[in-house]
């Protein structure tokens, strides 16, 4: 399959709430609490990761549906202020494909001062933006790449771009978004390169994770049997590293880590495919859409950018925002028998 569509997932205007207890903070059936919020800016991108975007890109949001700077900061503020989330994350797609980046982050920093503002990001023309979103108040960025091979890079990126992502690492570096944490996505055809791009992290002091493919390729072409695992890398790692078993961060983290040849430093795998860490899941979504996504997995949405043009206030908007995390779903269930990929990709919801 290769022509691809960001696919229409069942959005919701309403939401039950039977069973929720009477709290402020964003609970759910299994006792979970969400502190996380990851919102979604664009679904534009520099880059054509084969893991994530088909070749052309995803098909454009209509302008008239992309959450404003203002209703993001306002959203944003809710969910601070009214549902107890600790931490934001600005994704996308790509964050620095919008021009309104550094407003956005100026406005949140405004409203939620204290609160970790972060991004995720391809670092694609970040050398150009860094210190502007470091001023605007960003905290700290974590930087996807692959491969330290320009070949390798270019091939699985579908762009020539290496030079300019590291370029942008380093003035993330000098602009003091840190700590920075290197995201590689395992794939086969860069499996070879693991160990130099760890090295590289090594030297430019920044932690690298390895990241499980996820069944959330826009070309819908993932396939467990193909999929690198956790252990496979850990055995590739293990030819040039002594690798020490370290844990996690705290139990909400994704990654697992090893340190490396003793320590200090670390490498982490997020392993979401085979050691699955739903059960401790803090996270909540925001679309660029603006609807709220309770798992990465779950096509089932709730829309507050209507209810927020229809002049709902902050107390109704948190309201349908708990309903949402309410009924989220136990885990992905990519091993359960019957699986079927969400409709929208991973560039369409928000890595
Ligand atoms: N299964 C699962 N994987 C996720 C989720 N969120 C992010 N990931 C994966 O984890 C990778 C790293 O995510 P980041 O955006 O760097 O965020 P993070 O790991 O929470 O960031 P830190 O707070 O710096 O640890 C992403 O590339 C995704 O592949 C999630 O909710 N569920
Ligand atoms: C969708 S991207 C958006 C932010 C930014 N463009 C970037 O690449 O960092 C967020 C994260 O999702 C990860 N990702 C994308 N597709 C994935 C997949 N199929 N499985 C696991 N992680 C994936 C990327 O590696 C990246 O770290
Ligand atoms: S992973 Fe990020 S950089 Fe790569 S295509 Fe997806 S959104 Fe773009
Ligand atoms: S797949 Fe869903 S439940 Fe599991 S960690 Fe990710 S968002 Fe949370």
């Amino acid at each position: 399959m290769t022509t691809v569509e960001m696919g229409i997932p069942t959005v919701r205007r309403s939401v039950s709430l039977a069973g929720r207890p009477d709290v402020d903070h964003l609970v759910d059936r299994f006792g979970r609490v969400a502190r996380d919020l990851r919102v979604s800016i664009t679904e534009k991108c520099s880059l054509r990761c084969t893991y994530c975007m088909p070749e052309e890109g995803l098909p454009a949001i209509p302008a008239q549906n992309l959450l404003t700077a203002s209703e993001i900061v306002r959203l944003v503020d809710i969910a601070v202020h009214r549902l107890g989330v600790r931490e934001v994350r600005f994704t996308g797609g790509e964050p620095l494909m919008r021009v309104d980046l550094e407003q956005m982050i100026a406005g949140c920093a405004e409203r939620v001062p204290g609160v970790p503002l972060a991004m995720t990001t391809n670092a694609v023309g970040l050398e150009h933006r860094a210190d502007g979103l470091a001023r605007a108040g960003l905290t700290r960025v974590n930087v996807s790449l692959d491969s330290v091979d320009r070949e390798h890079f270019a091939r699985l990126t579908r762009r020539d771009r290496l030079p300019s992502v590291m370029a942008g690492i380093r003035a993330a570096a000098r602009a003091g978004l840190a700590p920075m944490k290197i995201n590689a996505v395992l794939m086969p055809e860069t499996l070879s390169g693991a160990a130099d791009l760890l090295e590289w992290c090594l030297r430019e002091g920044v932690t690298l994770r390895f990241i499980e493919e996820m069944p959330l390729d826009a070309d819908h072409e993932w396939a467990r049997e193909n999929m690198v695992t956790a252990d496979r890398l850990l055995a590739v790692l293990g030819e040039r590293f002594t690798l020490t078993e370290h844990g996690r961060e705290d139990p909400s983290a994704p990654a697992e880590e090893w340190l490396v040849d003793g320590g200090p430093a670390t490498v982490g795998i997020i392993a979401s495919v085979t050691r699955s860490f739903c059960s401790d899941c803090d996270r909540t979504r925001l679309t660029a859409e603006g609807t709220v996504r309770s798992c990465l997995f779950s096509d089932q949405e709730i829309d507050l950018r209507s209810a927020l043009r229809s002049g709902a206030d902050d107390e109704e908007l948190a309201q349908l925002w708990r309903g949402a995390m309410w009924n989220k779903w136990a885990g992905h269930g990519i091993n359960a028998d019957g699986f079927a990929p969400p409709q929208r990709s991973m560039g369409a919801i928000g890595g």
